[in-house]
C-alpha cells in the first residue's frame, strides 16, 4: 500500500509525518517505523508521527522514536501543530492530545508556541539534575559543551543502572549569557546526538531558570534557536511552560509500506 508522507524539521530534529486520520498505518509494526526512519534504507528521521482524530480534541499525535519506542516529543509536537495547520485541521490555535496528556499551542507566521505539561520537581542526580518534561531528561552542566564527548558520555548515562529499565535522554549545558544556554542532547530511542530536543531544552531551561531566578531562557542548539518561558509556583514546581521555535515542512513524498 502506497502512502503519502511529509518530512518536517523543528530546529534540526526531523520527523516523518503521516496524516493517519483514516487509521490505515499499522502502528504496531515497529519494524516498519524503524525502516521508515532509517537514514539509508528508508526516508530517514529521528522519529515518526501519526496525526489521528481524537474525540474532544483537534487531533492526537502518536509519536515514535526511530527505534519504535514511544514518548513525548516537544519538537515533534511543534511540527505536528504546523502539519495540522497545513492540513487545514486547525487555524492558529489548537488543543490536541499526546502521550503525556493534552496540550495547547499557538501558531504565528514564524514559530509555534507549544504548551508543555507542568513539571512538579527538579531532582538531583549525583552532581547533575533529572527532570521529566513529558519525557525523562538527565541534565549536566559542563565547561564547554562544544568540545564535550556528547555521544560517549550520553550513551553511558542513558544506559546507567540508575535509569534502567527505561533509560533517559541526556542533555549537556553550557551557559553563554545571563539568560541563554547552549545545549547538546543524546536522545534515547535515537541512540545518538540529535540536533535539538524540545523536551530536553525545556528541562535544561527549567534547571537554569531555577538556579538564576529567570522565567524565560533562550537556548542555542546545533539545529537552531529555541525559547522556553515558564512560571514557578512552589520551589521546583513549574507551570505555564511554553516551548517556542520554528517548524518547517521540508518535502513530501510517497512510499510503499508493504515491502
Ligand atoms: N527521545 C525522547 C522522545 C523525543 C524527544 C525529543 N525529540 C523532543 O523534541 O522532545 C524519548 O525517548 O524520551
Amino acid at each position: 500500500m502506497e502512502i503519502t508522507f511529509y518530512k518536517y524539521q523543528g530546529t534540526g530534529n526531523d520527523f516523518v509525518m503521516i496524516d493517519d486520520r483514516t487509521e490505515v498505518f499499522p502502528e504496531g509494526n515497529l519494524a516498519l517505523v524503524q525502516r521508515l526512519c532509517d537514514r539509508k534504507f528508508g526516508i530517514g528521521a529521528d522519529g515518526l508521527i501519526l496525526i489521528r482524530n481524537k474525540e474532544g480534541y483537534d487531533f492526537e499525535m502518536v509519536y515514535f522514536n526511530a527505534d519504535g519506542s514511544q514518548s513525548m516529543c516537544g519538537n515533534g509536537a511543534r511540527c505536528a501543530v504546523a502539519f495540522s495547520k497545513y492540513l487545514g485541521i486547525i487555524s492558529d490555535q489548537t488543543h490536541f492530545m499526546a502521550i503525556d496528556g493534552p496540550h495547547e499551542a499557538k501558531v504565528s507566521d514564524q514559530e509555534i508556541e507549544l504548551g508543555m505539561s507542568p513539571v512538579t520537581s527538579l531532582a538531583n542526580a549525583g552532581q547533575d539534575f533529572f527532570v521529566d518534561t513529558g519525557s525523562p531528561h538527565h541534565v549536566r552542566f559542563v565547561e564547554d559543551v562544544d568540545s564535550y564527548a556528547v555521544v560517549q558520555e550520553g550513551a553511558s548515562i542513558r544506559n546507567a543502572e540508575m535509569y534502567q529499565p527505561n533509560g533517559t535522554n541526556v542533555n549537556f549545558v553550557t551557559p553563554i549569557a545571563a539568560d541563554e544556554i547552549h545545549v547538546r542532547t543524546y536522545e534515547r530511542g535515537v541512540e545518538d546526538e540529535t540536533l535539538s530536543c524540545g523536551t530536553g531544552v525545556t528541562a535544561c531551561a527549567l534547571v537554569y531558570g531555577y538556579q538564576n531566578e529567570l522565567h524565560e531562557v533562550k537556548i542555542k542548539t546545533p539545529g537552531g534557536n529555541l525559547k522556553v518561558r515558564f512560571s514557578e509556583n512552589a520551589a521546583g514546581s513549574f507551570q505555564n511552560i511554553r516551548l517556542i521555535g520554528p517548524a518547517e515542512q521540508v518535502y513530501q513524498g510517497k512510499i510503499n509500506i508493504n515491502h
